[in-house]
C-alpha cells in the first residue's frame, strides 16, 4: 500500500508523461522526471503546468499536505534515487524498454516497483529484461492520462499479487478507477477493443465506404457517445442478444481480418507523416490548430466526465 512518503519517478516524457506527472503530483507524490532528449524536458517542463490547470477543471484537489514537487533530472540515476516506484513510459519498441530495464537494474534497490505504461507488450515479456521480475507490473494508462481516469493493471507471468494490489491501491488513492486484467494477453482489454475498431475503420475508409470525417462523425456521435454511457456488455442486453445473434451470424464473417498493418497508414508513417506530433498525419495541423484542438478536446472531455460522473448535467 503506498503511503504518503512514496516519491515516484517517470522515464520518459513524450506524450504521456506529463499528464501522468501531473496526476501523481497532484496526488501529493514527489515526481521525479528525466527523458534522454533536452527537447522532450523542456517540452514537459510547460506541459506539466497545462496538464495541472485541467485538473484544476476536474476539480482534482491535492491533499492536505500539498501537491508533490516535480523535478527534472538529465541523468536516470538521479531521476530515480529514492524512488519507491518507477513508471517506464518510453517508445513501445521491446528494444527500447529492455534498454532502459537493463539501465535501470543496478540503480534500484529490489524492492523498487517498476510500471509500465505499454500499450500491449505483454508484460512477461518486459519481464525478461528486469532482474526481480516480481516487481515489474503493467500499469497502462489512456491518452490523455490525465483525464482518462481508467487505468489497466496487468500482471506478468512473475509479477507477485503485492505488486498489483501496490499499484491498484495508488490508482484508487489517486481516485482513479483501476481495471484488473486477468490474463497478460496482447494489448491487454482496451487496446484489443480499440484496435479491432481501428482496424475496421481504416478499413472502411481504404475501401472508400465512407471518408475520414464521416467516419469520426458516425462513431464519436453513434457508437462512441453510447458506449461512453452503455458498457458493450449492458449495450448486448440493452440491444437485445438475439439482434446481435442475427447480426453477428451474416456480419463477422465480413469484417476485416487483416493481420498486417493497413497501405494506409504504413504509408504515411513511412513518410514521416505521424500526426500531431509530426504537424500531419491523416489530416493536416497548424501549430495554432493543435493548440486549439488540445484544448478544446480538454474543455470536452471534463465536460463530459463531469457529467459521466454526476457531478454537472
Ligand atoms: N500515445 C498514446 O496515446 C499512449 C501511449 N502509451 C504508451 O506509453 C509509452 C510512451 O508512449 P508516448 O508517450 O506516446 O511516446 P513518445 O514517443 O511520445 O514519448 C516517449 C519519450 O521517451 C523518450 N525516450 C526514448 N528512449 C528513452 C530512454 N532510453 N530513456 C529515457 N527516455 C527515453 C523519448 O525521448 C520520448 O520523449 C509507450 O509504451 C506507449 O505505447 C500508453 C497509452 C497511450
Ligand atoms: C491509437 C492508440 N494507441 C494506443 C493507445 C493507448 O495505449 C491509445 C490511447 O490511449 O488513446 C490510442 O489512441
Amino acid at each position: 500500500m503506498p503511503d504518503g512518503t512514496l516519491t515516484v519517478a517517470v522515464i520518459g516524457l513524450g506524450t504521456m508523461g506529463p499528464g501522468i506527472i501531473a496526476t501523481l503530483a497532484r496526488g501529493g507524490m514527489p515526481v521525479r522526471a528525466h527523458d534522454l532528449s533536452p527537447a522532450a524536458v523542456e517540452r514537459a517542463r510547460a506541459a506539466v503546468p497545462q496538464a495541472a490547470a485541467v485538473l484544476d477543471r476536474l476539480g482534482v484537489a491535492p491533499p492536505t499536505t500539498g501537491e508533490g514537487a516535480v523535478s527534472f533530472h538529465d541523468d536516470l540515476a538521479g531521476a530515480v534515487a529514492g524512488a519507491g516506484l518507477v513508471i517506464e513510459n518510453v517508445p513501445e519498441k521491446v528494444e527500447v524498454k529492455a534498454a532502459v530495464y537493463r539501465a535501470l537494474d543496478p540503480l534500484l534497490p529490489a524492492g523498487t516497483i517498476v510500471a509500465s505504461d505499454t500499450s500491449g507488450i505483454p508484460i512477461t515479456t518486459l519481464q525478461g529484461f528486469l532482474s526481480h521480475p516480481e516487481r515489474l507490473v503493467g500499469m497502462h494508462w489512456s491518452n490523455p492520462p490525465h483525464i482518462i481516469p481508467m487505468i489497466e493493471v496487468i500482471a506478468g507471468e512473475k509479477t507477485a499479487p503485492a505488486t498489483v494490489a501496490f499499484i491498484t491501491d495508488l490508482v484508487r488513492s489517486l481516485k482513479l478507477l483501476p481495471v484488473v486484467v486477468k490474463k497478460d494477453v496482447p494489448g491487454f482489454v482496451e487496446n484489443r477493443i480499440l484496435y479491432a475498431l481501428l482496424r475496421e475503420a481504416i478499413d472502411l475508409v481504404d475501401q472508400g465506404v465512407i471518408d475520414e470525417e464521416g467516419l469520426d462523425t458516425c462513431v464519436s456521435w453513434g457508437i462512441g457517445y453510447k458506449l461512453s454511457v452503455v458498457g458493450p456488455m449492458r449495450l448486448l442486453d440493452m440491444a437485445g442478444l438475439d439482434i446481435y445473434q442475427s447480426v453477428a451470424g451474416f456480419l463477422n464473417a465480413d469484417l476485416s481480418a487483416r493481420r498486417d498493418v493497413a497501405g494506409y497508414v504504413t504509408e504515411r508513417t513511412r513518410a514521416g507523416k505521424l500526426g500531431i506530433k509530426s504537424g500531419e498525419g491523416i489530416f493536416p495541423y497548424t501549430p495554432d490548430q493543435i493548440a486549439a484542438l488540445q484544448a478544446e478536446r480538454a474543455r470536452r472531455l471534463v465536460a463530459v466526465r463531469r457529467i459521466l460522473e454526476g457531478r454537472d448535467g
